[in-house]
């Protein structure tokens, strides 16, 4: 009952906090861009304090490279967005699936801040919006934040990586930066229940640069960073099973 009334509670908190935000977001500028994500971010840091959740950022300072850069995270619930606010740079706009566009409010106010959405169902459809925006960053200087395992995952592992974002850094020819959020697992799992409050560690790493590299360096740019990004998870929050009485 109490997971079900914090869970309640945060969907709440979105689809009304959206709906207030979105006016502001038009008045003060507009129509969708991303700098409504500033004002978006503002509203949406404030959130943790309801859960009692605490982040412990370090590499912030990964995020200052000159023009635009693939961020690539992992993605483990509906409460990473609270997580992709709290260190969010300026000017960066996160793919989303295109069902997010009709969540009423929530979908109102990801479409004004800028999300670009996919259909995850066609690669086809997907690969162009992604060949898009490649060109689109570079002139309009935005970075992009991807979640490569292209669905939530809430296991203390990583899913394999999809490639789509790293197409998109070598076509774009930008540097990726990976952000690893800590496990989430000791104080949330839908499936026991579980939703306390507690503590995430994230980490900005170094950026990976992408010049020279062409297509077929994607798939071990790919593996590259899944490999630095798992190992960072593990650091950060633990293998998975481990203090259970596993193999
Ligand atoms: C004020 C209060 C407010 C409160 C409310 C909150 C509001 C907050 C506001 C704002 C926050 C917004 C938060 C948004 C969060 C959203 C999270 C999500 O929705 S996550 C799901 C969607 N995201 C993804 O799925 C991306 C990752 N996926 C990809 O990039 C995939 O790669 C994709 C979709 C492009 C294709 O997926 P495939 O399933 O087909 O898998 P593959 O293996 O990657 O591709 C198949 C083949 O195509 C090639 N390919 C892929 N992309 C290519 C490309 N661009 N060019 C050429 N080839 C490509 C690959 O190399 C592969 O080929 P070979 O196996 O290597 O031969
Ligand atoms: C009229 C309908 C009203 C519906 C209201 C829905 C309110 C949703 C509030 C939660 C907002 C959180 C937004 C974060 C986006 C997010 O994290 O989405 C998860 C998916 O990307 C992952 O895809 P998948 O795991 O494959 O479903």
């Amino acid at each position: 009952v109490n997971f079900a009334l914090r869970i309640g509670f945060y969907y709440v908190l979105c689809i009304v906090c959206s709906g207030l935000t979105a006016p502001v977001c038009l008045l003060v500028n507009g129509g969708r861009t991303v700098k409504n994500m500033r004002i978006i971010k503002t509203v949406v840091k404030s959130f943790k304090y309801f859960f009692g959740l605490r982040f412990e950022v370090k590499g912030l300072e990964n995020f200052e490279v000159e023009g635009p850069a693939i961020i690539v995270s992992n993605h483990q619930s509906i409460l990473d967005m609270m997580g992709l606010m709290e260190v969010l740079p300026d000017g960066c706009v996160q793919v989303g699936k295109k069902e997010l566009m009709y969540a009423g409010t929530v979908g109102l106010i990801t479409y004004l801040g800028g999300v670009i959405f996919i259909n995850r169902k066609s690669t086809t459809s997907a690969k162009m919006v992604m060949a898009e925006v490649a060109k689109t960053m570079i002139a309009d200087n935005v970075k992009v934040w991807v979640y490569p395992e292209g669905t939530r995952n809430c296991t203390g592992d990583l899913l394999p990586f999809k490639k789509g974002a790293f197409h998109l850094a070598v076509q774009a020819q930008v540097p990726v930066i990976p952000v690893v959020y800590s496990s989430f697992t000791t104080f949330y799992n839908p499936k026991k229940n579980l939703f306390t409050s507690g503590k995430i560690k994230v980490e900005v790493l170094p950026p990976i640069e992408t010049k020279g590299l062409t297509s077929d360096n994607v798939s071990d740019l790919t593996d590259r960073c899944y490999n630095i990004m798992r190992e960072t998870l593990f650091r950060l929050s633990g293998r998975p099973g481990e203090g259970k009485d596993s193999s």
